[in-house]
């Protein structure tokens, strides 16, 4: 159960009341997975993920690349064995953490639940700082730090991850705050950023 999810999340999740979201058969990996799965059918398209980039406000290019990226990587690794391949490289969500890959945080476990722990031990070892954030230079920190010896495409992964992420969640100061960084696990921050950007353009017109 998620306590204090915004409303936000709960209209993503199909949530009605204003009860605690139930999300107990959800994995947090799951749910930072379900960002992308935009008509909830379990399974995240390559136009699902370039939809979901583009809706935290990624560039063209860069939605367009991560896309093939991410599709790329993780349809084989996530396909159930009785359904056939298919060129437009759908994830399934049900079995996405088969996408681990090494050199990461390990603040998922093997099976993609979230372990506050090792969250907390990015902080404590990283951010000098500040306690709460981490600079530009701290992050790059940890990824040298999270290093597994001869995992170059884990290495890859984890360093497109968290540089996607500081250039849509740094704060004003280039900081990335660990409150921010906590909404990315359960992907709240995703509903949110979407959420904002989509208030913003309304004030506009
Ligand atoms: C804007 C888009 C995205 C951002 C900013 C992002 C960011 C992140 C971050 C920061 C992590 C944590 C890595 C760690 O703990 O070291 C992560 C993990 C992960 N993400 Fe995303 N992600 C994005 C999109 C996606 C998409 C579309 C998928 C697939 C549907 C995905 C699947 C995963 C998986 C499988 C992991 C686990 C990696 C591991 O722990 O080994 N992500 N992501």
């Amino acid at each position: 159960r998620v306590k204090g999810v915004t409303s936000s999340l709960k209209k993503a999740l199909h949530v009605k009341g204003s009860g605690d979201v139930k999300t107990t058969n959800m994995t947090a990996l799951q749910m930072h997975a379900s960002f992308f799965d935009r008509d909830k059918d379990g399974i995240i398209t390559m136009k699902e993920t370039y939809q979901g980039m583009r809706a935290l406000g990624y560039s063209y290019a860069i939605s367009v690349a991560s896309a093939l990226f991410i599709n790329g990587a993780l349809s084989r690794k996530t396909r159930p064995p009785e359904t056939p391949a298919t060129i437009t490289l759908p994830i399934y969500i049900n079995n996405i953490k088969n996408g681990k890959h090494g050199s990461d945080t390990d603040a998922y476990d093997s099976n993609g639940r979230f372990v506050p722990k090792k969250f907390e031990k990015i902080f404590k070892k990283y951010a000098k700082t500040n306690p709460n954030a981490l600079t530009e230079g701290e992050l790059d920190n940890m990824l040298q730090g999270n290093k597994d010896a001869g995992d170059t495409t884990g290495q890859i992964a984890a360093r497109a991850e968290w540089n996607l992420l500081y250039r849509i969640a740094k704060d004003k100061d280039g900081l990335l705050q660990k409150d921010t960084v906590r909404g990315v696990y359960d992907g709240s921050l995703f509903f949110k950023l979407e959420q904002k950007r989509l208030s913003s353009k309304n004030k506009k017109t």
